[in-house]
């Protein structure tokens, strides 16, 4: 998964600088979501998350993002319930955001920006062998999205912005262990849920996204160093990596479901 993502994410750099529709896309992401036109569903339960910290292992900078990356050849760190109909594996955990604080997340609501957005990706072991298969596969992936807004530190999310440092340039890599990515999903369990796909090429409809209602605060100085990575190389000139984020696409013929009444 990890390794797969670095071609492509030059293709999705492309596709934001001149969008090119996806050919019979009928369930792309992001999406606005209307909270007006959201439906509310009682049946929907909250979210189960058991995340494992153990199972965090590695910090990389595969040039289109950073990502976290966890052991999942157990369901060790798991979600399940809500939308879902089996239990998924986390995989890894990756942030989009922007050059300013007016943009950056991928999904907006009532066209509100957020300045960056979490994506926590899980795969489906009982549908799939791998998370690269799930890939290709419907509903292969069940992805937690979560709003970072500006405000006060965020204190357990300082050990990742300790590291970022250390994976400055493209394809660069270090051992990060024992972080508890539970941290970072907000107290309240509210949520939308809709089909969508990947963000980046290959742009599979493979997804079943789960939006958290609620965002959760970073520091200025916290953002500042999701800035301050490069796209590049060690050795190519420069290029920060800010702006890693897909426009929104349209809902077509989808519904957006809401535990919210
Ligand atoms: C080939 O497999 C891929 C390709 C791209 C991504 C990244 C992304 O498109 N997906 C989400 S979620 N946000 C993104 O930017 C991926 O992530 C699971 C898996
Ligand atoms: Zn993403």
């Amino acid at each position: 998964l990890a390794c797969c993502t670095q071609n492509i994410n030059k293709a999705k750099q492309q596709e934001r600088q001149n969008p090119v529709p996806v050919p019979s896309g009928v369930r792309q992401s992001p999406i606005d979501i209307s909270t007006d036109d959201s439906v509310y569903d009682p049946q929907l339960k909250p979210l189960k998350i058991s995340y494992d910290p153990s199972n965090c292992l590695l910090l990389r900078n595969n040039g289109y993002f950073f990502q976290v990356e966890f052991e999942d050849s157990k369901d060790s760190s798991v979600i399940s319930s809500g939308p879902l109909k089996n239990q998924y594996r986390l995989k890894q955990f990756h942030f989009h955001w922007g050059s300013k604080s007016d943009r950056g997340s991928e999904h907006t609501v009532n066209n509100q920006v957020y300045p960056a957005e979490l994506h926590l990706v899980h795969w489906n072991p009982v549908k799939c062998n791998n998370s690269g298969e799930a890939i290709l596969s419907e509903n292969g992936l069940a992805v937690v999205g979560v709003f970072l807004k500006l405000g006060k530190r965020h204190d357990s999310l300082q050990k990742l912005v300790d590291a970022l440092p250390a994976v400055k340039h493209k394809d660069a890599a270090v051992d990060f262990f024992n972080f508890d990515p539970a941290c970072m999903i907000p107290p309240c369990s509210d949520y939308w849920t809709y089909p969508g796909s990947l963000t980046a090429p290959p742009l599979t409809e493979c997804v079943t996204w789960v939006i958290m209602k609620d965002p959760i605060e970073v520091s200025p100085d916290q953002l500042a160093m999701f800035r301050s990575l490069f796209y590049t190389s060690v050795g190519e000139k420069q290029k920060n990596m800010v702006d890693n984020y897909r426009p929104v696409q349209p809902l077509m013929k989808r519904t957006v479901y809401s535990t919210i009444p």
